[in-house]
């Protein structure tokens, strides 16, 4: 009963591989990216992401995570093209952010921190749903953009808009009409390599499509992020904040590259 007045953060990266060995698996994420050992695929195809805003539903505080969820149940939000073959449907995104602007994203660029990282899930329609995908090798698909601290970032308001009402775990509120599209840098140029969930249960599943460009935040929209909370309503408040897993070893892994 305690625990649960004073809810500590769930155990954190060290100690998921007690419930979920695959965290010491082949193909964990997020990765360190180095450029120089990234190979230039001129065979990678160009990204297409085709958005529908009337498919997005509603925003989430998941607990660990801002999240976005869409209607998957036809083709209308897909990604094609990159290091994919066929058609994947947009599911869900969501964020991993620092308790300050130093920190905050998974992947790192030659050990280049973010302050925050987008990542947009899609799931691969060969299979007939988001959760049987996620248990395949090539079941998902997510598209990476870092968060630079800048000028603020006026598409991310609407969408920081959508955090009233949602500062605790387990809170959702419709959120009609948003284009994700609008959270994508000028340039789809990326890096891809072969991963996983960064949360548990870790799934070996995720083709991972990091963008090359970055997206700008304020640091005042970044503090936006970190005044949602882990914790439930009428639970002693927990900022969330450090919702990022860190790099995990490569194990011989390729990374290509779309741009030379
Ligand atoms: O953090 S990456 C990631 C990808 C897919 C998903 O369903 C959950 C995730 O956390
Ligand atoms: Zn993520």
């Amino acid at each position: 009963v305690l625990l649960h007045l004073f809810p500590f953060p769930i155990a954190g990266p060290e100690k998921w591989c007690d419930n979920f060995p695959i965290a010491n698996g082949p193909r964990q994420s997020p990765i360190d990216i180095v450029p120089g050992e990234a190979a230039f695929d001129a065979a990678l195809q160009p990204l297409t992401l085709k958005y529908d805003p009337s498919t997005s539903l509603e925003i989430l505080n998941n607990g660990h995570s801002v999240q976005v969820t869409f209607a998957d149940d036809t083709d209308s939000s897909t990604l094609t093209g990159g290091p994919i073959s066929g058609t994947y449907r947009l599911k869900q995104f969501h964020f991993h952010w620092g308790a300050s602007d130093d920190k905050g994203s998974e992947h790192t660029v030659e050990g280049t921190k973010y302050p925050a990282e987008l990542h947009l899930v899609h799931w691969n329609t060969k299979y007939p749903s988001f959760a049987e995908a996620a248990s395949q090798g090539d079941g998902l698909a997510v598209v990476g953009v870092f968060l630079k601290i800048g000028d603020e970032n006026p598409q991310l308001q609407k969408l920081l808009g959508g955090f009233d009402g949602i500062k605790n775990k387990a809170c959702q509120t419709s959120f009609p009409n948003f284009d994700p599209a609008i959270l994508l840098p000028g340039s789809l140029d990326f890096w891809t390599y072969d991963g996983s969930l960064t949360t548990p249960p870790l799934l070996e599943s995720v083709t991972w499509i990091v963008c090359k460009e970055t997206i700008s935040v304020s640091s005042a929209q970044m503090e936006k992020f970190r005044s949602l909370l882990f914790s439930g309503e009428g639970e002693a408040p927990c900022c969330m904040v450090d919702n990022f897993r860190p790099p995990q070893p490569l194990k011989g892994r390729k990374v290509r590259a779309s741009f030379q």
